[in-house]
């Protein structure tokens, strides 16, 4: 038995939900889940189908993207998840999908701004789209500099990682993060939702100012932090 099953285990669980929450088609997504004690990652290998994919099948790999477990060829977004993990200390999975309306906006090259209370349940911030990488970038390590962007934005934009868990790849799509796995996928779900959400109010009325600045507060501050009082 591997000493990193249970760590396969969640990726794999973790993986198998985007299909079941309608976040994937075919083999349009991967997820991740550190393990930082033994400075080690396990990861969706590359181009298998949701319906085929096994816990056997799922890849150990480290920081440096050197395969240390597994027979398949790991996704082909592994260099961007490690530069997360490298940069970002504080997570404990990473979530990639192709999910209609985020990649809709990450085409479009628009950040999702904050129009309602869905939103504001989750963050406080519009979900950043990336400027668009350079050619340089492209024609070189494409993955790695796709991370790297990620982080320098967050950088240079003085956004918060622990408090805005996901952003848009322009022209790609979402990479969301979170402290486990399962959390990184439900911030994608939540991206994608809150992503379709604000697409229909714009179409219903293209004029709809974004949200209030007390009304974001009121209900982000209902959920996180020392005086949340949401939820049991
Ligand atoms: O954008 C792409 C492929 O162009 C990827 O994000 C795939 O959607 C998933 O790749 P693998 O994880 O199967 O390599």
């Amino acid at each position: 038995m591997s000493k990193y099953q249970a760590l396969k285990q969640e990726c794999y669980e973790a993986n198998m939900q985007l299909p079941e929450l309608g976040l994937v088609i075919f083999t349009f997504g991967n997820v991740s889940a550190v393990d930082r004690e033994n400075g080690v990652f396990a990861i969706k290998p590359s181009g298998v189908p949701y319906e085929k994919l096994k816990v056997e099948d799922i890849v150990i790999v480290d920081f440096d993207n050197n395969v240390v477990e597994g027979t398949m060829r790991p996704s082909s977004d592994t260099k961007t998840h490690a530069y997360l993990y490298k940069h970002f200390p504080h997570i404990g999975g990473v979530c990639h999908t192709h999910s209609t309306y985020a990649v809709a906006w990450a085409q479009a090259g628009k950040d999702i701004p904050i129009m309602g209370t869905t939103h504001a349940d989750h963050l406080t911030a519009d979900i950043p789209c990336l400027p668009e990488l350079s050619d340089a970038a492209i024609q070189g390590d494409y993955e790695h500099e796709t991370g790297r962007l990620i982080v320098d934005t967050f950088l240079t934009e003085g956004l918060d990682p622990e408090e805005v868990e996901m952003a848009l790849v322009k022209n790609h799509g979402p990479f969301t993060w979170g402290k486990s796995a399962e959390k990184a996928v439900y911030n994608s779900a939540v991206l994608e939702a809150v992503g379709h959400m604000a697409q229909l109010t714009l179409n219903i009325n293209p004029e709809t100012p974004t949200l209030k600045q007390t009304l974001k507060e009121k209900h982000y501050y209902r959920k996180h932090g020392k005086n949340a009082y949401y939820g049991q």
